[in-house]
Order: structure tokens, then C-alpha cells, then sequence
């Protein structure tokens, strides 16, 4: 995942960028990026680093106009350590044109073959947002060949690039003289969200937080397949251009990815996780008797909605064991397991007596690789706790995600090929307590509004259960995936040299 934004307004936009982006910060920390678009000049900054890193006040004061878009980058496809694949990306022609993806292609290597070999158009990156700006531009081209670029001619494009594309994408994108362009692809795996403010300028992004916290009021999601195209004047036109759209939102959004305060096709991401804890509550008491539990300790940050509610409905005292630094960011989404699994130390620090000499239940959203739970549980150990249960608010991931969150490999995943047992020794838990995939899903939907409810087929949950939404997925595409997933570099804690190995149990 990666955030995005854009916005149309009749005032300067590079602050609301910024703002909207810090608020966004929590889905990409390795690169960001901002254009705007000043009458048919776009004035584009980006780079590695967080929002705060890469913008100096000169860099702001060279965004002028009254329309942008931004973007922070979690890579998962292409390189990680390439400034040159921080997005925006930009294409010349036609019309000149910018875009913000947030998403993973599956078919990105099939794609960059034919746009050279067909559609005579150079990619000079790894990355598959480059390709998709390429596609989307072939298409524009296409659709406005001999008349005026109108939003017909852009809706048209978009059903083409639906033909095309394979994968997740949520996309805002400028079109120079034009106006904003959005999408969604025709699942709706990747989230994108509409609003407006009081003195009527537009803006879409990947998260509600980042409308509200702009001042803007949501007004609706995007729905799947459907484009946007908002003129320089901020008039907004809507069309459905995909076939037989429906909406299958990435579930890990709201077990780990969205930000608590946002609401995503119509879930309250916070609501989900109090009902994640609730469910995870009657598989706890089949496993541990809660009289044997003295305190449920969250571990930060993501799990404490369903930490809370866990503890509220066994009757056991919720405390804060595990005291976050701020200023390191979110482990999981880092590129690399030797800087992951050293920023969880660096990250978290117990608070002594809140273990020792008690039996402790620490609570996590979910468990991917492995790295938080085995470090947490030392460190539990380590300040005296007699026993550690550890509850994972999401079932085991099993499985690689092809749709924008970096997991591409099974055998890097504690759960594949192993039993919860196996999981549990590993971890050296005394106890492991996983979710079970059709509580998480009912969980989640529970959390829905009546009138979204209605609109959901269900949810993207290939990594908990191995059901690729887009149905194209096989083994040869995910190792195909894996060879074009983010490379590290070695001046920055290689992932490959130092990356985890565990013990093979069978
Ligand atoms: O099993 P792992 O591979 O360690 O991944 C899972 C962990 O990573 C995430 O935390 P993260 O620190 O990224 O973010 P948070 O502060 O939002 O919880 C998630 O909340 C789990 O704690
Ligand atoms: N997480 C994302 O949305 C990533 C977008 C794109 N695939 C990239 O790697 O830059
Ligand atoms: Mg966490």
C-alpha cells in the first residue's frame, strides 16, 4: 500500500498536499512526492524519506498552482532504494501527464513487453506504476485521436486500461490543461475516497483521515471500476467503466494497513478492529481460561482497538506493557528484514511491572513474518512474566500478497507450511491464539454502515486464505512477482544477506 491524494482547488495546494500526506504517512515511509500543476506547467518534488524529510521550505515554495497530487511510497514492486521510482511519475505525451498509484500490476512484465514491442513506448524504471502511466497515456492517446479531450474521451480510456491492467490499483493522476483524474480497479481491492470543502474545492484520497483532517468532508468511496475526472474548474464527472465490478476490499486494510480513524467503503476501520477483538475473545476462552490470564497487554500500535475490547469482554485489566518511540516508524512496512527486526527493539520498550510474576496475554493485529512476536516474547521473558500467551486479532498468513503489500514470498510468511503449534514453538509462546478466517471476515463486515453493507461481495483475503480475487494468480505468477519485488541495497541493512531464517520444524 501507498497513500495518494489529489486535489483540485482555487487556492494554492502545496500545504494541503503536505497536510494530506502526513496524514497518510502511516501507508508508505520510504519515499514521497508531490506535482502541481500551474495553467500547463508541472512543478513536481520528490524523494527518498519520509513527508517531513523530503520537503525543505524551498522545495514548497516551488510548488505553485491551485491543482496537485502526492503520493508516499511503501514499495512493492521495482526498487526500493531507486529515488527515481518515488512517485509522482511523469510522461511528456499526450497532453503531459503525472499519477499516483497505489497498488501492485500482476501483469506489470507482460505489460512492459507489449508497450514496447505495440505501443512503442519506453519504461526506463522496474517499477510497474511507470508502466501503468504508460498504458493509461497510450490510452488517452488512442481515445482522443482527432478530437478534443473531453470526459467521454478520458472515461473511454479508463475501460481500455481496465482491459489491461491486471492486479490492484487506486490511481490519481493529472492531465496537463485538463483536470484530476481518479480510478479505481474493478475489485476495489486498493481504497480511494471522495470529499469536498466549504468553499467547494475537491479532493480524492486513499484514506478518509486525510479528507478530514484537510478540512474536506468525505463524501463517498470511489466504487470499483468506477473514473473520476474533475475539471480545472472543480466540476466532477463520474462513470462506471469496468464490466461486472464488484467490491472485494483488501481485508488487511482493516486489520493493519488503514488508520483507525478512517472509514473505507463504508467500515469503520476502528469498529472492525473492536469487532476483531470480540471474535478473538471466544476462541481465547476455548484455549486459555481467562482465570488464568492476569493481563492483556497490547502491543503497539495497531492492535489496541481489539486489545481493549478483548480484555473488556474476558473481564481482565488492559494495561500498556510495551511503550512505543514515537519516532521510529511502522516495522512491517520497512524494506528489509535486518532493519525490521532491529526496529522492534528500537521501537518498544517494557515497562517491567507490568510483567513480572504474572501470566501476561499480549494481543497483535497479526503476524506476518514472525519478527514482532519473537522479540516481544523474550522481552515479556525478560521482565519476568511467569507465562506468555500470545492472541493474534487476524489468522494465520499463509499466503503471499500479489495486491500491494509486501509479502510476496511464502517462505518468509511463520505460518506457511506450519502447523499453529509449530507457529507457537518458534515464537516461544506458552500459548498462540490465532483469529480464524471466517470470524475476521464476518468480524469486518459487521463493522459495515446498512447501507454499505449491501454493496460488498466480500473481501481480499488471499494471504489468510489463498483465494486470489483477479483470479489469474498461480504459482508461476507469484514467482514471478517475487523476482520483481523491491531489491534492497546493502549500505542499508540488505534484506537478502540478513534476512530472517528460521528453523525448519518438519
Ligand atoms: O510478524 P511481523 O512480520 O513482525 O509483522 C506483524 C507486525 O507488524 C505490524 O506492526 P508495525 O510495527 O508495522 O506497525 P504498528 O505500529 O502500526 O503496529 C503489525 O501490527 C504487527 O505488529
Ligand atoms: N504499495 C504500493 O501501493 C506500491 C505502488 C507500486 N507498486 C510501487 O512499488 O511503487
Ligand atoms: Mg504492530
Amino acid at each position: 500500500m501507498c497513500g495518494i491524494v489529489g486535489v483540485v482547488s482555487n487556492a494554492p495546494v502545496n500545504q494541503l498536499l503536505y497536510d494530506a500526506m502526513l496524514l497518510l504517512q502511516h501507508r508508505g515511509q520510504d519515499a514521497a512526492g508531490i506535482v502541481t500543476l500551474l495553467e500547463r506547467k508541472f512543478f513536481m518534488h520528490k524523494a527518498k524519506g519520509m513527508v517531513r524529510d523530503v520537503f525543505r521550505t524551498r522545495n514548497m515554495r516551488a510548488l505553485p498552482g491551485n491543482v496537485g497530487l502526492g503520493q508516499v511510497r511503501y514499495p512493492t514492486a521495482g526498487n526500493a532504494y531507486s529515488e527515481e521510482e518515488a512517485q509522482p511519475f511523469y510522461v511528456n505525451a499526450p497532453f503531459g501527464i503525472v499519477m499516483s498509484h497505489n497498488g501492485n500490476l500482476t501483469n506489470a512484465q507482460t505489460l512492459r513487453a507489449e508497450l514496447f514491442s505495440t505501443d512503442h513506448r519506453h519504461t526506463n524504471t522496474e517499477s510497474d506504476s511507470e508502466v501503468l502511466l504508460n498504458v493509461l497515456a497510450h490510452e488517452l492517446e488512442r481515445s482522443s485521436r482527432g478530437v478534443p479531450l473531453q470526459a467521454k474521451e478520458i472515461f473511454a480510456a479508463v475501460r481500455n486500461v481496465h482491459q489491461r491492467l491486471r492486479g490492484s490499483y487506486a490511481v490519481v493522476a493529472l492531465i496537463a490543461g485538463h483536470g484530476l483524474l481518479a480510478f479505481r480497479d474493478p475489485y476495489g481491492i486498493r481504497p480511494l475516497c471522495i470529499g469536498r470543502s466549504a468553499d467547494g474545492s475537491a479532493m480524492v484520497a486513499s484514506e478518509s483521515v486525510a479528507l478530514e483532517g484537510s478540512g474536506f468532508v468525505l463524501e463517498r468511496d470511489i466504487a470499483p471500476g468506477e473514473a473520476v475526472f474533475i475539471d480545472l474548474q472543480g466540476n466532477v464527472q463520474s462513470q462506471q467503466c469496468a464490466q461486472g465490478a464488484t467490491r472485494n476490499p483488501c481485508i488487511f486494510e482493516f486489520v493493519y494497513l488503514a488508520r483507525p480513524d478512517s472509514t473505507m467503503d463504508g467500515i469503520s476501520v476502528y469498529q472492525a478492529r473492536l469487532n476483531l477483538g470480540e471474535t478473538l475473545a471466544k476462541r481465547v476462552v476455548s484455549t486459555v481460561p481467562p482465570s488464568e490470564i492476569d493481563v492483556i497487554i497490547p502491543i503497539p500500535e495497531s492492535s489496541r482497538p481489539s486489545a481493549t475490547q478483548l480484555a473488556h469482554l474476558l473481564g481482565i485489566p488492559y494495561r500498556e506493557g510495551f511503550v512505543k518511540n514515537r519516532y521510529v516508524g511502522r516495522t512491517f512496512i520497512m524494506p528489509g528484514q535486518g532493519v525490521r527486526k532491529k526496529s522492534v527493539r528500537q521501537k518498544l520498550n517494557v515497562i517491567v511491572s507490568e510483567f513480572k510474576g504474572r501470566n501476561v496475554m499480549l494481543v497483535d493485529d497479526s503476524i506476518v513474518r514472525g519478527t514482532t512476536s519473537r522479540e516481544i516474547v523474550q522481552m515479556a521473558r525478560d521482565a519476568g512474566a511467569k507465562k506468555v500467551y500470545l492472541a493474534s486479532a487476524a489468522p494465520p498468513v499463509r499466503y503471499p500478497n500479489v495486491y500491494g503489500i509486501d509479502m510476496p514470498t511464502k517462505d518468509e510468511l511463520v505460518a506457511h507450511g506450519r502447523t499453529i503449534e509449530e507457529v507457537r514453538e518458534l515464537i516461544g509462546a506458552d500459548a498462540l491464539i490465532y483469529q480464524d478466517v471466517e470470524g475476521m471476515k464476518r468480524a469486518v463486515m459487521k463493522a459495515a454502515s446498512p447501507s454499505a453493507a449491501g454493496t460488498l461481495s466480500g473481501f481480499e483475503a488471499s494471504c489468510f486464505d489463498g483465494v486470489y480475487i483477479t483470479g489469474d494468480i498461480d504459482t508461476d505468477s507469484i514467482s514471478r512477482m517475487q523476482s520483481s519485488r523491491p531489491q534492497g541495497s546493502s549500505e542499508e541493512g540488505d534484506e537478502d544477506t540478513s534476512r530472517l531464517t528460521l528453523p525448519n520444524l518438519s
